[in-house]
């Protein structure tokens, strides 16, 4: 266990990244929004009164017909009336993306009922030629060896969380792939013995996705696992994040691809029929709070995986606590709550990073480079809860 909390990251000061997230990506991502649907003079209309909200205000409630209206009264109830600048990032981000899905008119009955206001950008990204080149590139997989195919669909799952739509919004955001601060694929493999269900907390939809699903037809096809589930999210998320009717849009285009996609897209397809791969999408996956607060519904379910892959930046700010740790904080002592062996997969796109070593943290700080946010970088860091860290 860590001694003192690391201060919360919070979106109050100014030009901190989180500052900039809500001040300069999200009037972005709004104008993407309104130029990728006709919404009406109301629902434009309650998307800038949220930019106001969040920039300058104080927290209001959702509507009392909200269906999660409870849940988050809960959640909220801190918050309520305060000002937006007092809160914690995690939970300040979680709850933008729940009022923007209540402008959009997502719980309403109306016509927008239902519609993901991130569709268009998510299919953008699944067609795009990038995707396209990565998805031909899964050919040349059957012919290497083993030890290769270890290697390559992890850093395929890793590297996958690059594509981040939210993230591509601020300007320059697309760092080169520098490399990895810690860990590599051994350190993933290394959590793996007898078959097991393993569970995969998925993040964004599109080529990210396509890369989780080549992971998990590899962790079936070679018995690290002998059912897999995958978590995604209940509703629309943090623009890209995947959701179950994008689980069914990626395969459908695997399928449609043909080649080896075609053939990953087909087997998880039929996994999926019969059973070796669910795909769950429990409300706490859009929950403003860290995975050590997790109902006790998730906690028993995930603790009966054998291993769970975290993938990428959100979830790693859950996992860890979305606090400025020091970098050399070990991994191990801020995941101990956790109820299974645990492996992280993340492009490092925020301020949050613990598990490095002195010299590596030292020689990334005197780069003078934004190497915890600009996405450049990434990392493999796995522990078994209650004992040793995994990581190198
Ligand atoms: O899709 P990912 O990897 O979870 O990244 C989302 C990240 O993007 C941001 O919205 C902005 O960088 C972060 O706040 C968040 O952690």
């Amino acid at each position: 266990m860590v001694g003192p909390e690391a201060p919360l990251i919070t979106i109050g000061v100014p030009g901190s990244f989180a500052w900039k997230v809500f001040h300069e990506r999200h009037p972005a991502m709004i104008e993407q929004l309104c130029a990728a649907f006709p919404y009406g003079a109301d629902v434009r209309g309650r998307l800038a009164d949220l930019l106001r909200e969040t920039t300058g205000g104080v927290v209001e409630p959702l509507g009392d017909d909200a269906p999660d209206h409870g849940v988050w009264a809960a959640w909220a109830a801190d918050r309520l009336g305060g000002p937006w600048s007092d809160c914690s990032f995690l939970w300040a981000e979680s709850y933008f993306f729940r009022r923007l899905l209540a402008a959009v008119g997502y719980f309403e009955p109306g016509p927008w009922r239902g519609i993901d206001p991130f569709a268009p950008m998510k299919e953008a990204e699944l067609r795009s030629t990038g995707t396209a080149e990565v998805l031909a590139a899964l050919d040349a997989l059957p012919r290497l060896s083993e030890a290769d195919r270890d290697d390559t669909v992890v850093r395929a799952a890793v590297w996958g969380n690059q594509a981040d739509l939210a993230f591509r919004m601020s300007a320059g955001a697309e760092g080169a792939a520098a490399g990895l601060v810690t860990g590599d694929s051994q350190v993933f493999w290394s959590l793996f013995g007898e078959p097991g269900p393993v569970h995969l907390v998925a993040d964004n939809s599109a080529g990210e996705l396509a890369a989780d699903l080549v992971l998990i037809d590899h962790l079936l096809a070679t018995g690290r696992a002998d059912r897999v589930v995958l978590h995604v999210k209940p509703t629309p998320y943090y623009v890209s994040d995947a959701t179950l009717a994008d689980v069914v849009g990626v395969l459908r285009h695997l399928v449609g691809l043909g080649g080896e996609a075609g053939a990953v897209g087909q087997r998880t397809w039929d996994g999926l029929r019969d059973g070796r791969i669910e795909v769950r999408a429990h409300p706490f996956f859009c929950a403003p709070l860290e995975y050590r607060a997790m109902p006790t519904d998730l906690r028993a379910e995930l603790a009966s995986a054998s291993v769970t892959i975290m993938k990428g930046d959100l979830n790693y700010r859950r996992l860890v606590g979305d606090r400025y740790w020091p970098a050399t904080t070990p991994f191990a002592d801020v995941v101990d709550h956790f109820p299974s062996p645990v492996v992280a997969l993340r492009v490092l796109k925020s301020e949050v990073v613990v598990g490095l070593d002195e010299a590596t943290a030292a020689a990334l700080d005197a780069t003078g480079d934004s190497w915890r946010t600009s996405g450049s970088h990434a990392l493999v860091q796995a522990a078994v809860p209650g004992g040793a860290a995994v990581t190198r």
